[in-house]
């Protein structure tokens, strides 16, 4: 079977939680394990058989993914990854009818489609084993969350013995199963049909645009959810893959912390070169370290574990960092510590200084504030932060070119 693969990147207005470091870069190019978000989506689809093609749909700008797409064709010669861009937002399910020509030039008989702003395992070589293995036309990998955080996701209820998926719903009101979708699925080329069966069912909506071709009105978009998997429930054409390996949502900025360290986790079991090691003269590293080749560490900092180092850093003597991402070009220096944070590009901190959150209690929470309070507990200091000599910022998010003299502790610093 020759499969293609698209990636859901979104756009630009749907990074408000992850702000303020998608004020910098886009979230699908946020660099979590030392790469892009989106490099491990790649990664995984690079391990599929007959898979040549890629296609990241969204409405950025196209300059957004210029400099990933040469580094993704440098990495991968075998693989041909394309941007296609909507010209606004058509949701999740808009794009891919929109682009149906393109995602069906070369007669692919299968479409992996991944959103962008998940992390997990990616186990896609079992999904398409499972997906041929029965009569549906798509194979959703699912996984199973704490009962009260359930109806942040698309919540399936399956037989046990054939994984049918018999109801569907999108992030329901009261609890109906902890057994999530993971945005991640596989389908039978054949769905486009649903798909225009499903446009079908909202045609007051569609108009056509100068191509002749068939557009949704504004504030009318076509959901991969709704429109789509719900009725292939109903019809029993949807299948659950559940997966045995982790699942994060990358939604707030914190969620990247996490995720880090589960990626991390991930490479020390595969690629173990590929991170760092305690060596006599170089700093003491703790559990799973990533260390870019141009970043300089005092042999006296200890690092880790879940700690991710971005290029051309600097940390100085007697420093302790753990569960945090330093990104480019951040001079850390002597005996301060970081943890529990995400220090933003071109930040300094100051000697004996700390910067400091406190773990995120529930896995899967998806929001920054609750009733207009702070709720995200790792700290995150913006693009070009200065932190001054001996001061405590804990709990805070600091939005970019702040300069902190004072300490600061539960505070969005604007
Ligand atoms: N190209 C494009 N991508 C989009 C659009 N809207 C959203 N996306 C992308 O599609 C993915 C899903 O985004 P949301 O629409 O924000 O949905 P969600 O709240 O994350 O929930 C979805 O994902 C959960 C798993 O993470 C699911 O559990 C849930 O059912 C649903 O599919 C993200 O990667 C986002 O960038 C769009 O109009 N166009």
């Amino acid at each position: 079977m020759h499969p293609k693969a698209i990636i859901l990147v979104g756009g630009p207005s749907r990074g408000t939680r992850f702000r303020p470091l998608s004020l910098n870069v886009p979230k699908p190019l946020f660099p979590v394990a030392g790469k892009p978000v989106i490099a491990h989506h790649i990664a995984a689809l690079s391990k599929i058989e007959d898979l040549k093609e890629i296609l990241l749909i969204g409405f950025f700008e196209d300059s957004v993914f210029a400099s990933f797409l040469q580094d993704a064709a440098r990495e991968y010669p075998n693989l041909h990854i394309r941007y296609l861009r909507e010209y606004q937002s058509l949701g999740t399910a808009g794009g891919l009818y929109h682009f149906r020509d393109e995602i069906l030039r070369g007669n692919p008989e299968q479409v992996f489609v991944l959103h962008a702003d998940v992390a997990c395992t990616f186990p896609l070589i079992a999904m398409k084993k499972a997906h041929e293995g029965h009569r549906g036309l798509c194979t959703i990998l699912g996984t199973k969350v704490p009962r009260e955080a359930a109806n942040n996701f698309g919540c399936l209820v399956a037989k046990p013995d054939t994984n049918e998926v018999l109801h569907y719903v999108e992030k329901p009101e009261s609890f109906i199963s902890n057994l999530i979708s993971c945005g991640v699925y596989l389908f039978d080329c054949a769905i486009f049909d649903e798909i225009r069966k499903a446009l079908e069912n909202k045609k007051g909506n569609v108009e056509t645009d100068i191509y002749g071709r068939e557009v949704f009105q504004d504030g009318n978009k076509l959901r991969l959810e709704q429109d789509l998997l719900r009725p292939l429930a109903q019809s029993r054409k949807l299948f659950v893959y559940e997966t045995e390996g982790f699942w994060r949502q990358i939604k707030t900025s914190g969620s990247a912390v996490p995720v880090n360290g589960l990626y991390l986790e991930q490479l020390l079991q595969t690629n173990p070169e590929k991170l760092a090691k305690n060596l006599p003269n170089g700093p003491e590293i703790v559990g799973a370290v990533y260390i870019h080749p141009t970043a300089v560490i005092d042999p006296k900092a200890k690092l880790g574990p879940n700690v991710s180092i971005g290029p051309n850093v600097v940390v100085g003597k007697g420093t302790r960092i753990r569960d945090a991402i330093i990104l480019d070009n951040v001079d850390i220096k002597q005996n301060a510590c970081v943890l529990h944070a995400i220090v933003g590009w071109n930040s300094k901190i100051g000697c004996w200084s700390r910067v400091e959150g406190t773990p995120p209690s529930a896995h899967h929470s998806t929001s920054v504030t609750k009733n207009g309070v702070k709720v995200q507990s790792i700290t995150i200091l913006g693009k070009e932060v200065g932190i001054k000599d001996e001061i405590i910022i804990r709990n805070c998010i600091v939005l970019p070119h702040k300069e902190l003299k004072q300490s600061c502790e539960n505070e969005i610093v604007m």
